[in-house]
């Protein structure tokens, strides 16, 4: 069936990048739709583009090439179709008819006004996991002594929790009615909520987590960490499952679920390995004592809950111990968990010993702007949002208002996502080049703004944006 676009027409020549279980499929001259953003998307985009097509063009000689298609969201939407049309349908269109897409940052108004458009999208396109590396390119300035021992990527779960957007303002008669509803009916009828209630004045916000949500995150956080040699190949599920048990909690537990089902044979639970490890080193420890072992505080214990744990000892060794036992484990995907306010203080003071840290949708958003900073600021923060029949690109930053049109900001986040891009469309030539050309820029202190002021001594005058693309680029041939 032939698209049809109101306001806006695809490149007359290229191909388009299909999906088979989950994958693309990407032909040698791909069109790809972008959006420029909104604020500094006006400097950033172009200095992205540069770089991305210069590495093409020297690591294929001609051979491949993207075909952009610009296509339209946020401000720019409205100036070519007209009020409030934020993101208009031929957008969607284009996205869907051609899979891979890359943008610019989109402006989100606090309070009152229209809701993320970033959000947005990947809701409609159903782009579940967000995946943000954060890893530190050496002679970048950082407020951390040792930014180089961090090398996470987040795994954050992207359709769900509270960015569904389901709340009621504070006075309206549905949240009034909900309030009532919940005071005088359903916390009465829950005893484990005692007498509490929700005060009258308050606004109510929705955060569902669900199984299918958390698995199938988890399960692309899984099947990455099979990808990445030892010790890195270990997935953390952060939560806040002390506080937040039916929500948090069930992500940790749905986590836990899928790993030893799915994934049994290549994976094993930190509980797993202590358990298994106990009984390598000394092979006539009781279950009891091995249960000791693993739960601090186990002599304090309820007679009842000293016996849930030796029985889970037990189960742990009779259903694994003959494929994980005698130290095979140390072979396997380590699955474990932290709470999420503790990951961010162990991002920091124990950064190496962590990987792939799988989590739910505000766990990481905030997460993903922490371990930005130790790497070296937002400037250098990438991602991408996939689902199984999509994908777009985007830096893990946002607008940076009082930045934009100065042709200052450092386009490093959005050159970066171009190569996670590059990477998942399987061209690693033109992704490694461009990991070269920054690295290289940054080691001679080639750098914009941000990362100008940090440095020892400071660069002065930094790099305007387009000569940062332009330094890149000429790195390639080093
Ligand atoms: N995916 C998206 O499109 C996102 C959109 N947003 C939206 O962006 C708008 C602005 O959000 P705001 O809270 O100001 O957060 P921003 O991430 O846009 O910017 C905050 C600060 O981070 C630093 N920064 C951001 N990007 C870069 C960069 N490329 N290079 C160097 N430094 C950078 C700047 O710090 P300094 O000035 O100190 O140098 C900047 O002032 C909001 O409408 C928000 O909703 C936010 C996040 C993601
Ligand atoms: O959409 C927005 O305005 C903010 C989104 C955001 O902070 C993020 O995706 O990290
Ligand atoms: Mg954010």
């Amino acid at each position: 069936m032939t698209v049809s676009y109101e306001k806006i027409t695809p490149p007359t020549t290229g191909s388009t990048i299909t999906f088979s279980d989950g994958k693309p499929l990407v032909p040698d001259d791909p069109i790809i739709p972008f959006i420029r953003g909104d604020g500094t998307g006006v400097d950033i985009w172009p200095a992205t583009e540069k770089v991305i097509d210069a590495a093409i063009a020297t690591a294929y000689g001609g051979q491949r090439k993207i075909h952009w298609f610009k296509v339209y969201a946020g401000d720019e939407a409205c100036e070519i179709y007209g009020t409030y049309q934020y993101l208009p349908q031929d957008t969607l269109t284009a996205i869907k008819e051609y899979g891979i897409a890359i943008k610019g940052p989109l402006t989100t108004p606090i309070g009152g006004g229209i809701r993320s458009l970033n959000v947005a999208l990947r809701q409609i396109f159903d782009l579940y996991a967000c995946v943000r590396p954060c890893r530190y390119y050496a002679g970048t300035p950082s407020p951390h002594k040792t930014p180089e021992k961090l090398d996470v990527i987040v795994y954050r779960e992207n359709t769900e929790d509270i960015y569904l957007g389901i709340e009621w303002k504070q006075g309206t008669e549905i949240a009034d009615k909900l309030i009532n509803y919940l005071n005088t009916e359903l916390i009465p009828a829950t005893p484990e909520h005692g007498k509490k209630q929700i005060p009258l004045d308050a606004g109510i916000g929705i955060k569902p987590i669900s199984k299918t949500g958390s698995q199938r995150l988890v399960r692309r956080a899984i099947e990455r960490a099979l990808t990445l040699p030892k010790p890195k190949n270990q997935v953390t599920l952060v939560h806040k499952g002390n506080i937040m048990k039916y929500t948090e909690g069930a992500f940790r537990d749905w986590g836990y679920e899928l790993a030893k089902s799915e994934f049994r044979d290549v994976c094993v639970t930190e509980m797993e390995s202590w358990i298994l490890s106990n009984k390598e080193k000394n092979p006539d420890l009781s279950i009891e004592d091995n249960a000791r072992m693993v739960e601090p505080g186990y002599d304090a214990l309820t007679d009842e809950k000293k016996a849930k744990i030796c029985q889970e000892v037990t189960s742990v060794l009779d259903a694994i111990w003959e494929t994980h036992g005698n130290g095979q484990w140390q072979d396997k995907i380590m699955v474990n968990d932290r709470i999420a306010d503790s990951i961010f203080q162990q991002i920091q003071t124990r950064p190496d010993e962590y990987s792939i840290l799988a989590t739910m949708n505000l766990n990481g958003d905030y997460l993903s702007d922490a371990a930005a900073a130790i790497v070296g600021g937002l400037g250098m923060g990438p991602g991408a949002n996939i689902g199984d029949t999509c994908a777009i690109f985007e830096a893990t930053h946002g607008t940076a208002p009082k930045h934009a049109g100065l042709d200052r900001i450092n386009p490093g986040s959005v050159i970066l996502s171009g190569v996670m891009m590059l990477e998942y469309m399987g061209w690693q030539e033109a992704a490694d080049l461009i990991k070269k050309g920054i690295a290289a820029a940054i080691a001679n202190r080639q750098v914009t703004y941000d990362l100008a002021r940090l440095m020892e001594p400071p660069v002065n005058p930094p790099l305007k944006c387009s000569e940062f693309a332009d330094a890149i680029i000429s790195h390639f041939g080093d």
